[in-house]
């Protein structure tokens, strides 16, 4: 059984779930019951009646407004001062229900959203995973109109006027403060469109049998939402007592350029930070005294250098096979195909990121990646993915580029974005729960490179070739979360303007301790 917290759905699979528990047995009505009676307490214990008194509901026409009608009622008997405000007339038989049962409460039935300016907080529940079509006319007057206004603003389910899916705007939408996703998480939810209208989202969670979820999403749902457990499955197992460097990863790191210098440190403090073995940092002989106390392999001068000052080619003597893992790309500058083919070449667990994938964008990538009999991480922003794999941006969401490139070429591809999205070759998919804007800035990627290189390293030391690619995986979904939460962690200290990328790392190894607390029973 999966964790519900990791379930991710479309409009169509939350159907199909609800349909079957409507089938057997489980009346709408009482179904409806239940979850507004779970969003109330949600409100209540969020917005407390004596700073919050008076409440404004917004219903649309179908159950999505019927479960805002039922929070209208609970929210008037648990003493808030409720005023409800439909913009269209007709509803579904069930939603008209409650709004009769509403009117002969006397709670108060507004002829038009004015009376609800003054409220101290609306209840958005125009429109669930039911929108079918853009909001227009008055209806979008009014949504407009609830975004220019200042109070919080919850919104069941979804934020009315946001796909379901895609997370796209269908004529307008509302921007909500907080999202209770019900039942089970919406694909939207994960989608770079929807985060600005969002707000905070929490699950509603309304006990829906894992019978019915496996019978849709089956026993190994397809699309994962990245929890701190899978997270924590991807870290290095506890040390034994009598180990040594060389048992817990070797990392290299073909990295930097005398015009890029800054990537190849970040990268490898970004390695050091996730307790690797030993890095070695492939830099140019110039680049050889590393502040922070950083190992380098600063090679000699004799090693040809491109114009930007990156490494040409790797020394002969190097023996590239003798690394766990290579990590290639930060800051080497786009002359350094040679280095970057002769890293493709070797049947080693390799990690490509930024020129790594500027060079490989150049070659025939997808056969150069086909022939690799080791495994592959591709980690490109959304402009590396397009020079990358031209032509798969088409798909309307990251999740099914990631996919599809991660199948054309055969290697796990993390789709770096503000929720980045990790695919398998064999078509699973993960997205990151959350994040913050605070990691936009340049440098950011370089330490997740790093990182993952030496959770990597770790996780494929001593394995067998075998589980070397989910070694990769794992990495893949440890890294991206773990770089996440301390981007998160730092900015709650240092504000989102404040998280350059040494404070970054400097809350790296603390969000570890911390998650590591958090998972003692
Ligand atoms: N999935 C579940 O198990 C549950 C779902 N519930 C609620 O039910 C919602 C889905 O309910 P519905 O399927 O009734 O759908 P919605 O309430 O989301 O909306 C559908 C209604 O809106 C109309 N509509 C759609 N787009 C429109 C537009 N652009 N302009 C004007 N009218 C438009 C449709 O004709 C229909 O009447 C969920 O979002 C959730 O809030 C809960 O009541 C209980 C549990
Ligand atoms: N708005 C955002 N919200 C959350 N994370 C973001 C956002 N924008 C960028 N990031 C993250 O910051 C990192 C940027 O990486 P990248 O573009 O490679 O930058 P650089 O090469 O300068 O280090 C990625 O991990 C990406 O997911
Ligand atoms: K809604």
């Amino acid at each position: 059984m999966v964790p519900i917290q990791q379930c991710v759905v479309t409009a169509e699979q939350m159907r199909q779930i609800e349909g079957r528990l409507f089938a057997a047995g489980m009346p709408v009505a009482a179904l409806m019951e239940k979850v507004a009676q779970r969003i109330t307490t949600w409100l209540e214990d969020h917005f407390d009646l004596r700073i919050y008194p008076r409440i404004g509901v917004v219903a649309g026409p179908g159950h999505n407004g019927g479960d805002a009608l039922v929070v209208a009622r609970e929210l008037h008997s648990r003493g808030y001062d409720v005023r409800v405000y439909a913009p269209l007339a007709k509803f579904k038989d069930l939603t008209q229900a409650h709004a009769e049962y509403i009117k002969h409460l006397g709670i108060l039935w507004a002829e038009s959203l004015a009376a609800l300016a003054d409220c101290d907080l609306l209840v958005d529940g125009l429109f669930g995973f039911g929108l079918e079509r853009p909001i227009e006319g008055a209806i979008a007057t009014d949504v407009e109109q609830i975004n220019q206004w200042s109070q919080p603003v919850v919104s069941i389910d979804l934020p009315s006027g946001l796909h379901t899916d895609s997370g796209n705007v269908l004529g307008t939408a509302i921007r909500a403060s907080h999202t209770l996703c019900l039942g089970l998480w919406k694909r939207g939810c994960f989608q770079d469109s929807a985060l600005p209208l969002l707000g905070r989202v929490h699950l509603i969670d309304f006990d829906i049998p894992w019978s019915d979820i496996e019978a849709v999403l089956g026993q190994r749902p397809q699309v994962g939402r990245i929890t701190a457990a899978i997270a924590r499955e991807g870290l290095p197992l506890p040390r034994l007592a009598n180990t040594h460097k060389y048992r817990v990863g070797h990392l290299l790191l073909v990295a930097g350029s005398q015009t890029y210098s800054g990537a190849a440190l970040l990268a490898g403090l970004g390695a050091r930070a996730s307790g690797v073995g030993m890095v070695t940092l492939a830099v140019p002989a110039s680049l050889k005294a590393s502040p922070d106390g950083l190992p380098t392999r600063g090679l000699d001068d004799s090693v040809p250098r491109t114009p930007d000052g990156a490494i040409a080619q790797l020394p002969d003597s190097m023996d590239l096979e003798s690394y766990d893992v290579i990590a290639c790309g930060p800051g080497l500058s786009l002359a350094a195909n040679a280095c970057v083919q002769r890293v493709i070449a070797t049947p080693s667990p390799l990690l490509l990121d930024a020129d790594g994938l500027n060079i490989l964008a150049t070659l025939t990538p997808i056969p150069a990646l086909k022939q690799r009999s080791a495994p592959t991480l591709l980690t490109p922003h959304p402009g590396e993915f397009k020079r990358l794999f031209k032509g798969l941006e088409a798909p309307d969401w990251p999740g099914s580029q990631a996919q599809a490139a991660a199948h054309y070429s055969q290697a796990i591809v993390v789709l770096k974005g503000a929720r980045t999205v990790i695919a398998h070759p064999r078509g699973h998919l993960w997205l990151t729960p959350d994040s913050t804007p605070a990691l936009a800035r340049g440098g950011s990627g370089d330490i997740l490179t790093g990182l993952l290189g030496g959770l990597a390293a770790q996780k494929v030391v001593g394995g067998a070739a075998a589980s070397h690619d989910l070694a990769l995986m794992n990495a893949a979904l440890s890294g991206v979360w773990w770089h996440a939460q301390a981007g998160r962690a730092a900015a709650a200290v240092h504000s989102e303007l404040g998280v350059d990328p040494l404070t970054l790392l400097h809350h790296l190894t603390p969000t570890l301790v911390r998650e590591m607390a958090d998972a003692q029973p």
